[in-house]
C-alpha cells in the first residue's frame, strides 16, 4: 500500500507491518476454524442499500443520544484488552482519540492502563466493561467505576471461559499485566500451557454466574448495565426481564464460540424481541460507513468498533485512533447523503435489502 491509508482496512495492513506477528495474531484472530470471523464481514456484503433520490441532503446530522449521552455519531469504541501491545500509551491514547472525535469509549477491565489512568487522561464519556468475574473483583470494579466517573457498565456475558484462539495457544501469547486486577490475583499470571490470557481468565471468571446474578450486580450499583453477547431473541427477552438498560448484539468479534452467526444476521431477531424497550447496539465486522448504515437500518441504535481502533492505535497511536473513527464517520456521512437520509432517524428498515429479500420486490 502506497501513501496514507484511505480506509480502515488499510490501517489493518499498516498495523500488520508494525506489530510483532504474535501480537498481530492476537488482535486479528478468532476462535477455532474462524468461520464466524469471516462471516461477520461477509454477511454485511450480502446486504444491499435501497437509496432514495432527490431529497435535500445539503446538511447531514449524524449525532445521536446513547443512554442520555450526546455523541457526534452512532459509534462507540468497543472494549478490547491489552492496548499496550499495540502502542506504549495503551488505552490512554485510545481514550484520547475517542474524546477528540466525541464518541463514547468502552474500556475493558482487562486493560493494560488502569481504570484510573484512563479516567484522568481525557474527557471522553467512558463505559467500563466487565466479565462475570468472581464477586469481590466485580464489587471492586463497581466502586472504582463510580468513583472515576464511568457512566455505564458493560457486562460481557459470552465468556464463562475463554474461547480457543489457536494462534495464541501456538504462539504462547503473553499479555502484559492486567493492572486492574492488582491485589486480587498475581498480575504476573503465567501458564506453561500456552497463552497467559487463558490463565488470567481461569483465575478470575465465575462460570456459575447466571441471569439471577444480574439482580445482585444491580443491587451494588446505580450505573446502567448493558449486556454484551446477546445473539438470540430468547436471550434478549431474558435480558429485559433482568432489567438491563441496553443490549449489545455481539459474538465477541468471533473470539468465543465459533459457528455463531454473523451479528448483522441476527440483529433483527433481537430488535423484534426487544420491541423498543431498551436500545440495541451491535458490534462485529464493522469496517465501512455502509456497514454502520446497514446496522442502523436493521434497528441498531449505534455500533461498536473493535479491531479497526486497535489497528489505528498500533499504526499511529492516538492520531491513528482518531483517523480510524473519523474515516468511519466520513463514510457514514457520505452514505447517508447518497441514500437520502438527513439524520440517523431517517435511516429505516426500507433502506436495506437483506439476503432473503434481495430478489424480491419490497413495498
Ligand atoms: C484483541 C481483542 C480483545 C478483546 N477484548 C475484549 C474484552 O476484554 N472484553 C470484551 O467484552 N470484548 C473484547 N473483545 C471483543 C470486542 O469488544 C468486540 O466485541 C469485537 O472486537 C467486535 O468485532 P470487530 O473487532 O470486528 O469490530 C476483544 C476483541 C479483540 C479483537
Ligand atoms: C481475560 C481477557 C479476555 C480478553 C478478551 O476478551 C479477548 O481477547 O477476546
Amino acid at each position: 500500500m502506497a501513501g496514507e491509508p484511505v480506509n480502515v482496512n488499510e490501517f489493518e495492513e499498516l498495523a500488520r507491518k508494525v506489530l510483532p506477528k504474535i501480537y498481530y495474531d492476537f488482535f486479528s484472530g478468532g476462535a477455532e476454524d474462524q468461520y464466524t470471523l469471516k462471516e461477520n464481514i461477509e454477511a454485511f456484503r450480502r446486504i444491499t442499500i435501497r437509496p432514495r433520490i432527490l431529497l435535500d441532503v445539503s446538511k447531514i446530522h449524524m449525532s445521536t443520544i446513547i443512554l442520555g449521552h450526546k455523541t457526534s455519531a452512532p459509534i462507540i469504541v468497543s472494549p478490547t484488552s491489552s492496548h499496550q501491545l499495540a502502542h506504549p500509551e495503551g488505552e490512554v491514547a485510545t481514550a484520547r482519540g475517542a474524546a477528540a472525535c466525541n464518541v463514547i469509549m468502552g474500556v475493558a477491565f482487562t486493560s493494560t492502563c488502569t481504570m484510573e489512568e484512563v479516567a484522568s487522561s481525557c474527557k471522553a464519556v467512558r463505559f467500563i466493561q466487565t466479565f462475570a468475574f468472581e464477586r469481590e473483583i466485580t464489587a471492586n470494579m463497581v466502586q472504582r467505576a463510580e468513583r472515576n466517573g464511568f457512566r455505564a457498565i458493560i457486562l460481557t456475558a459470552d465468556t464463562p471461559r475463554l474461547g480457543r484462539k489457536e494462534a495464541d495457544i501456538k504462539n504462547k501469547m503473553i499479555s502484559p499485566p492486567f493492572k486492574n486486577f492488582e491485589g486480587f490475583i498475581s498480575t504476573e499470571a503465567v501458564s506453561d500451557k500456552g497463552s497467559n490470557v487463558e490463565a488470567y481468565a481461569a483465575e478470575t471468571l465465575d462460570p456459575s454466574f447466571c441471569w439471577k446474578d444480574i439482580a445482585w450486580l444491580k443491587s451494588i450499583t446505580k450505573l446502567p448495565i448493558l449486556i454484551k453477547g446477546v445473539l438470540t431473541g430468547e436471550d434478549a427477552t431474558k435480558a429485559i426481564e433482568a432489567g438491563v438498560a441496553g443490549i449489545i448484539v455481539s459474538n465477541h468479534g468471533a473470539r468465543q464460540l465459533d459457528y455463531t452467526p454473523a451479528t448483522i444476521s441476527v440483529l433483527e431477531e433481537v430488535v423484534l424481541a426487544v420491541q423498543g424497550k431498551v436500545p440495541v447496539l451491535l458490534d462485529g465486522g464493522i469496517r465501512r460507513g455502509t456497514d454502520i448504515f446497514k446496522a442502523l437500518a436493521l434497528g441498531a441504535k449505534a455500533v461498536l468498533i473493535g479491531r479497526p481502533v486497535i489497528y489505528g492505535l498500533a499504526a499511529k497511536g492516538e492520531t491513528g485512533v482518531k483517523q480510524v473513527i473519523e474515516m468511519l464517520k466520513n463514510e457514514l456521512e457520505q452514505t447517508m447523503a447518497l441514500a437520502g437520509c438527513r439524520t440517523v432517524d431517517d435511516i429505516t428498515r426500507s433502506h436495506v435489502n437483506t439476503e432473503t429479500e434481495r430478489f424480491l420486490c419490497r413495498m
